[in-house]
């Protein structure tokens, strides 16, 4: 049995916490049978080898008699780079869980367990559902809302360097002055009624005027205003910070992505970049 799951960008900009997007990057878990103690096999540096992985301790949360395996993990999804990779693991830890104990776990069940490990929906709903997610929590529950899809394509500019979502929310403020709340919350929700009703003219905007996490970021990953200067010149529409960061993601037309990642390598940043598409099917077997 092998368990894929999508990648995910997260915020999109204004939708700090609350907004993500599955996409084609891909962790493949596959079950090679019993054993005498969890064992994971993978390539992804430091991660563990062993129960403490993350795949196993979500698997484990959710069936907490589950009989050690060993695993195989494979992925493209670069760790601590805002592409979503814990989430991933999570979802394939949930997943696991599910397909050992045959507990026909709904998709909204998946969101709601996903989301309540790891604190926010916006990585994990995509990752569950694939495609572009809206979703919070509401009286210690997850809802979450697929939006239609916009038909464009990613250029991610991933960085050499990494950097832990712990540390990018230490670089956010403990509250936010009333008057910029209330614009930072009425940005994000036109954005919001800008992906539900198609009006991507206004939504590609919004998408570089968010308020509540760029603006504290933007020094930890001085490549977002860089590459948001390029796209302008380039015919992109819009650049915002991937998750946490340090990816930095565009959306480009489908007949200008070259042109722009030529732009972006003639610009001497020496990050590699990616050309990514959405995922329509999140977590699935394969
Ligand atoms: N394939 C994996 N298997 C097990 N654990 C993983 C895997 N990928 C990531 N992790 C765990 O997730 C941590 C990285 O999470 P972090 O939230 O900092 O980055 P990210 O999820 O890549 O970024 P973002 O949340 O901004 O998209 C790793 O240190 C590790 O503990
Ligand atoms: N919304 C999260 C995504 C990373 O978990 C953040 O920007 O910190």
């Amino acid at each position: 049995m092998i368990i894929q799951v999508p990648a995910s960008s997260a915020n999109l900009g204004p939708g700090f916490d609350s907004i993500g997007i599955a996409v084609s990057l891909y962790l493949k878990l596959e079950v090679l049978g019993p054993s005498d103690n969890w064992q994971v096999d993978h390539q992804l540096g430091k991660l563990p080898h062993d129960e403490t992985n993350m795949i196993v301790t979500t698997a484990l949360s959710v069936a907490s008699d589950l009989p050690p395996q060993h695993l195989r993990v494979v992925s493209d999804i670069p760790v601590t780079h805002g592409l979503g990779s814990s989430s991933s693991a999570i979802v394939a830890g949930v997943e696991l869980a599910n397909q050992l104990k045959e507990l026909h776990l709904s998709k909204e069940e998946k969101v709601e367990i996903a989301s309540q490990i790891e604190g926010h929906p916006d990585n994990v709903a995509p990752a569950i559902l694939g495609g572009l997610v809206v979703g919070t929590h509401i009286n210690g529950h997850f809802a979450a809302l697929e939006a239609p899809l916009f038909p464009y394509d990613f250029a991610a500019y991933i960085p050499p360097y990494s950097l832990k979502t712990a540390d990018a929310r230490a670089a956010l403020p403990y509250q936010l002055d009333y008057s910029q709340a209330v614009h930072a919350s009425a940005i994000a929700n036109t954005f919001v009624a800008s992906l539900f009703t198609k009006n991507y003219d206004v939504a590609f905007k919004l998408m570089e005027a968010d308020r509540f996490h760029e603006p504290y970021r933007k020094e930890l990953v001085p490549e977002l205003n860089q590459i948001r200067e390029l796209g302008k010149k380039h015919g992109a529409l819009a650049t915002y910070l991937s998750g946490a960061g340090p990816t930095v993601m565009t959306v480009v037309d489908r007949d200008k992505y070259e042109s722009f990642e030529q732009a972006v390598h003639a610009g001497g940043l020496d990050g590699k970049i990616v050309r990514l598409h959405p995922d329509v099917d999140g977590v699935k077997l394969i």
